[in-house]
Protein backbone atom coordinates (compact mmCIF):
# COMPACT_ATOMS: atom_id res chain seq x y z
CA UNK A 1 0.00 0.00 0.00
CA UNK A 2 1.63 2.93 -1.16
CA UNK A 3 3.23 5.71 1.39
CA UNK A 4 0.91 8.46 2.47
CA UNK A 5 2.27 12.25 2.30
CA UNK A 6 2.87 12.76 6.10
CA UNK A 7 4.22 9.24 6.19
CA UNK A 8 7.32 10.15 3.60
CA UNK A 9 7.51 13.67 5.42
CA UNK A 10 7.94 11.98 8.73
CA UNK A 11 10.75 9.30 7.17
CA UNK A 12 12.66 12.35 5.80
CA UNK A 13 12.57 13.50 9.08
CA UNK A 14 13.79 10.05 10.61
CA UNK A 15 16.21 9.77 8.13
CA UNK A 16 17.84 13.35 8.26
CA UNK A 17 16.89 15.28 11.39
CA UNK A 18 18.89 14.81 14.67
CA UNK A 19 16.79 13.14 17.76
CA UNK A 20 16.00 15.15 20.62
CA UNK A 21 16.32 18.45 18.12
CA UNK A 22 13.27 20.04 17.64
CA UNK A 23 14.70 23.22 15.40
CA UNK A 24 16.34 20.28 13.70
CA UNK A 25 13.11 18.74 13.00
CA UNK A 26 11.46 22.13 12.08
CA UNK A 27 14.10 22.82 9.69
CA UNK A 28 13.95 19.44 8.11
CA UNK A 29 10.34 19.07 7.64
CA UNK A 30 10.44 23.00 5.97
CA UNK A 31 13.00 21.85 3.71
CA UNK A 32 10.78 18.59 2.35
CA UNK A 33 7.60 20.59 2.26
CA UNK A 34 9.48 23.91 0.15
CA UNK A 35 11.67 21.64 -2.15
CA UNK A 36 10.06 18.32 -2.55
CA UNK A 37 5.84 18.22 -1.54
CA UNK A 38 3.70 20.96 -0.05
CA UNK A 39 1.92 20.23 3.09
CA UNK A 40 -0.08 22.03 5.97
CA UNK A 41 2.40 22.81 8.25
CA UNK A 42 2.33 26.88 9.71
CA UNK A 43 5.91 27.12 8.37
CA UNK A 44 9.12 29.30 9.26
CA UNK A 45 7.34 32.93 7.77
CA UNK A 46 3.99 32.52 10.28
CA UNK A 47 6.09 30.43 12.56
CA UNK A 48 8.31 33.13 13.67
CA UNK A 49 5.09 35.12 14.82
CA UNK A 50 3.66 31.94 16.46
CA UNK A 51 7.07 32.24 18.28
CA UNK A 52 6.24 35.58 19.22
CA UNK A 53 2.78 34.81 20.48
CA UNK A 54 4.30 32.05 22.60
CA UNK A 55 6.95 33.62 24.16
CA UNK A 56 4.39 36.66 24.88
CA UNK A 57 1.96 34.39 26.42
CA UNK A 58 4.75 32.24 28.26
CA UNK A 59 1.61 29.80 29.02
CA UNK A 60 1.88 26.67 31.42
CA UNK A 61 -1.09 25.42 29.59
CA UNK A 62 -1.20 25.80 26.25
CA UNK A 63 -3.91 24.54 23.68
CA UNK A 64 -3.80 23.65 19.82
CA UNK A 65 -6.16 22.75 17.77
CA UNK A 66 -5.02 20.83 14.66
CA UNK A 67 -2.17 18.93 15.56
CA UNK A 68 -1.03 17.71 11.45
CA UNK A 69 2.34 16.01 11.28
CA UNK A 70 3.33 17.69 14.59
CA UNK A 71 5.57 20.92 13.16
CA UNK A 72 3.64 23.23 15.61
CA UNK A 73 3.67 21.01 18.55
CA UNK A 74 7.16 20.64 18.27
CA UNK A 75 7.51 24.66 17.79
CA UNK A 76 5.23 25.77 20.45
CA UNK A 77 6.79 22.99 23.17
CA UNK A 78 10.42 24.00 22.80
CA UNK A 79 9.41 27.34 23.93
CA UNK A 80 8.04 26.44 26.84
CA UNK A 81 9.06 26.73 30.35
CA UNK A 82 9.48 23.78 32.91
CA UNK A 83 6.76 21.87 34.06
CA UNK A 84 4.35 23.83 31.42
CA UNK A 85 2.67 21.46 28.97
CA UNK A 86 1.08 21.97 25.75
CA UNK A 87 -2.46 19.95 24.41
CA UNK A 88 -3.01 19.01 20.91
CA UNK A 89 -6.17 18.04 19.51
CA UNK A 90 -5.88 16.12 16.01
CA UNK A 91 -9.31 14.55 14.90
CA UNK A 92 -7.84 12.45 11.73
CA UNK A 93 -6.40 9.40 13.43
CA UNK A 94 -3.10 9.11 10.41
CA UNK A 95 -2.35 12.20 10.93
CA UNK A 96 -1.99 11.51 15.10
CA UNK A 97 -0.03 8.55 14.24
CA UNK A 98 2.51 10.60 12.31
CA UNK A 99 2.43 13.54 15.26
CA UNK A 100 3.23 11.41 18.14
CA UNK A 101 6.08 10.04 16.16
CA UNK A 102 7.20 13.60 15.60
CA UNK A 103 6.84 14.59 18.92
CA UNK A 104 8.59 11.87 20.54
CA UNK A 105 11.68 11.94 17.95
CA UNK A 106 11.98 15.78 18.73
CA UNK A 107 12.36 14.95 22.12
CA UNK A 108 9.42 17.06 23.22
CA UNK A 109 6.75 14.24 24.70
CA UNK A 110 7.34 15.06 27.89
CA UNK A 111 5.72 18.50 27.66
CA UNK A 112 3.15 16.94 25.04
CA UNK A 113 -0.07 15.58 24.93
CA UNK A 114 -1.92 14.76 21.84
CA UNK A 115 -5.53 14.11 22.16
CA UNK A 116 -7.22 12.17 19.72
CA UNK A 117 -10.54 13.18 17.84
CA UNK A 118 -13.04 16.30 17.40
CA UNK A 119 -12.46 19.22 19.40
CA UNK A 120 -15.95 20.16 19.81
CA UNK A 121 -16.19 16.57 21.98
CA UNK A 122 -12.75 17.11 23.58
CA UNK A 123 -13.11 20.87 24.77
CA UNK A 124 -15.78 20.06 27.16
CA UNK A 125 -13.60 17.32 28.55
CA UNK A 126 -10.25 19.19 29.19
CA UNK A 127 -11.09 20.82 33.06
CA UNK A 128 -12.17 17.28 34.39
CA UNK A 129 -10.91 14.77 32.23
CA UNK A 130 -7.64 16.55 31.29
CA UNK A 131 -7.43 18.40 34.82
CA UNK A 132 -7.04 21.74 33.59
CA UNK A 133 -8.22 25.06 34.95
CA UNK A 134 -7.80 27.62 32.82
CA UNK A 135 -5.62 27.85 29.02
CA UNK A 136 -3.20 30.41 29.02
CA UNK A 137 -2.28 30.12 24.89
CA UNK A 138 -4.49 29.00 22.25
CA UNK A 139 -3.17 28.15 18.80
CA UNK A 140 -6.29 27.67 15.92
CA UNK A 141 -5.15 25.52 12.93
CA UNK A 142 -8.00 23.04 12.35
CA UNK A 143 -10.76 23.12 10.30
CA UNK A 144 -11.55 26.37 9.88
CA UNK A 145 -15.53 26.80 9.74
CA UNK A 146 -14.31 25.51 13.95
CA UNK A 147 -12.77 28.21 14.69
CA UNK A 148 -15.47 30.21 15.69
CA UNK A 149 -18.07 27.45 17.54
CA UNK A 150 -14.95 26.03 19.02
CA UNK A 151 -13.80 29.45 20.39
CA UNK A 152 -17.84 29.58 21.86
CA UNK A 153 -17.00 26.47 23.19
CA UNK A 154 -13.95 27.63 25.12
CA UNK A 155 -15.78 30.91 26.45
CA UNK A 156 -18.88 28.13 27.52
CA UNK A 157 -16.21 25.95 29.28
CA UNK A 158 -14.59 29.07 31.05
CA UNK A 159 -11.60 27.72 29.77
CA UNK A 160 -10.09 31.53 29.21
CA UNK A 161 -9.04 34.00 31.93
CA UNK A 162 -8.00 37.84 31.42
CA UNK A 163 -5.65 38.00 29.40
CA UNK A 164 -5.92 33.91 27.34
CA UNK A 165 -3.96 34.63 24.27
CA UNK A 166 -5.99 33.17 20.73
CA UNK A 167 -3.57 33.16 17.69
CA UNK A 168 -5.29 31.95 14.93
CA UNK A 169 -3.52 30.57 11.42
CA UNK A 170 -4.82 30.72 7.89
CA UNK A 171 -7.00 33.90 8.33
CA UNK A 172 -6.82 34.88 4.52
CA UNK A 173 -6.20 31.64 3.00
CA UNK A 174 -8.05 29.44 3.08
CA UNK A 175 -10.05 31.43 5.11
CA UNK A 176 -11.83 32.06 8.52
CA UNK A 177 -14.17 35.05 7.92
CA UNK A 178 -16.74 34.38 10.31
CA UNK A 179 -14.16 34.03 13.19
CA UNK A 180 -12.46 36.89 11.96
CA UNK A 181 -15.80 39.11 12.25
CA UNK A 182 -16.46 37.56 15.51
CA UNK A 183 -13.56 38.41 17.20
CA UNK A 184 -13.45 41.90 15.87
CA UNK A 185 -16.91 42.46 16.66
CA UNK A 186 -17.21 40.82 20.05
CA UNK A 187 -15.82 43.18 23.31
CA UNK A 188 -14.68 40.36 24.97
CA UNK A 189 -11.74 39.97 22.59
CA UNK A 190 -8.48 42.60 21.98
CA UNK A 191 -7.82 41.31 18.19
CA UNK A 192 -4.16 42.39 16.32
CA UNK A 193 -3.53 40.68 12.98
CA UNK A 194 -0.08 39.33 11.22
CA UNK A 195 -0.25 39.83 7.68
CA UNK A 196 2.35 36.98 6.50
CA UNK A 197 2.43 34.47 3.70
CA UNK A 198 0.52 31.13 2.99
CA UNK A 199 3.06 28.18 4.23
CA UNK A 200 6.01 27.43 1.23
CA UNK A 201 4.59 29.58 -0.53
CA UNK A 202 3.77 33.11 -1.96
CA UNK A 203 0.35 33.51 -1.83
CA UNK A 204 -1.16 36.20 0.98
CA UNK A 205 -2.23 34.97 4.65
CA UNK A 206 -2.21 36.22 7.97
CA UNK A 207 -2.40 35.51 11.63
CA UNK A 208 -4.95 36.77 14.26
CA UNK A 209 -3.84 37.35 17.56
CA UNK A 210 -7.51 37.49 19.76
CA UNK A 211 -6.92 38.51 23.54
CA UNK A 212 -9.84 37.66 25.87
CA UNK A 213 -10.61 40.77 28.24
CA UNK A 214 -13.07 38.49 30.57
O1 LIG B 1 -7.42 19.82 11.20
C1 LIG B 1 -7.93 19.35 10.20
N1 LIG B 1 -7.54 19.63 8.95
C2 LIG B 1 -6.42 20.51 8.72
C3 LIG B 1 -6.84 21.94 9.04
N2 LIG B 1 -5.91 22.85 8.37
C4 LIG B 1 -6.17 23.22 7.12
O2 LIG B 1 -7.16 22.82 6.54
C5 LIG B 1 -5.17 24.07 6.40
C6 LIG B 1 -5.24 24.15 5.01
C7 LIG B 1 -4.32 24.92 4.29
C8 LIG B 1 -4.41 24.98 2.81
C9 LIG B 1 -3.85 26.03 2.13
C10 LIG B 1 -3.91 26.08 0.75
C11 LIG B 1 -4.54 25.08 0.04
F1 LIG B 1 -4.58 25.14 -1.31
C12 LIG B 1 -5.11 24.02 0.72
C13 LIG B 1 -5.05 23.96 2.11
C14 LIG B 1 -3.30 25.62 4.96
C15 LIG B 1 -3.25 25.55 6.35
O3 LIG B 1 -2.26 26.22 7.03
C16 LIG B 1 -4.16 24.80 7.07
O4 LIG B 1 -4.05 24.77 8.44
C17 LIG B 1 -9.10 18.48 10.34
C18 LIG B 1 -9.22 17.38 9.54
C19 LIG B 1 -10.33 16.59 9.73
O5 LIG B 1 -10.51 15.48 9.02
N3 LIG B 1 -11.25 16.94 10.66
C20 LIG B 1 -11.07 18.05 11.40
N4 LIG B 1 -10.01 18.83 11.28
MG1 LIG C 1 -2.70 26.35 9.07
Amino acid sequence: MNQSKEQRILNFVLQNAVRGDPCSVMDTIDKYCSQKEWAMNVGNEKGLILDKTVEEANPSVALELGTYCGYSAVRISRLLKAGARLLTVEFNPEFAAIAKQMIEFAGVQDKVKLLEGPSEEIIPQLKKKYEVDTLDFVFLDHWKDRYTPDTILLQECNLLRKGSILLADNIIFPGAPDFLNYVRKSPHFKCTNYPSHLEYMQVEDAMEKAVFLG
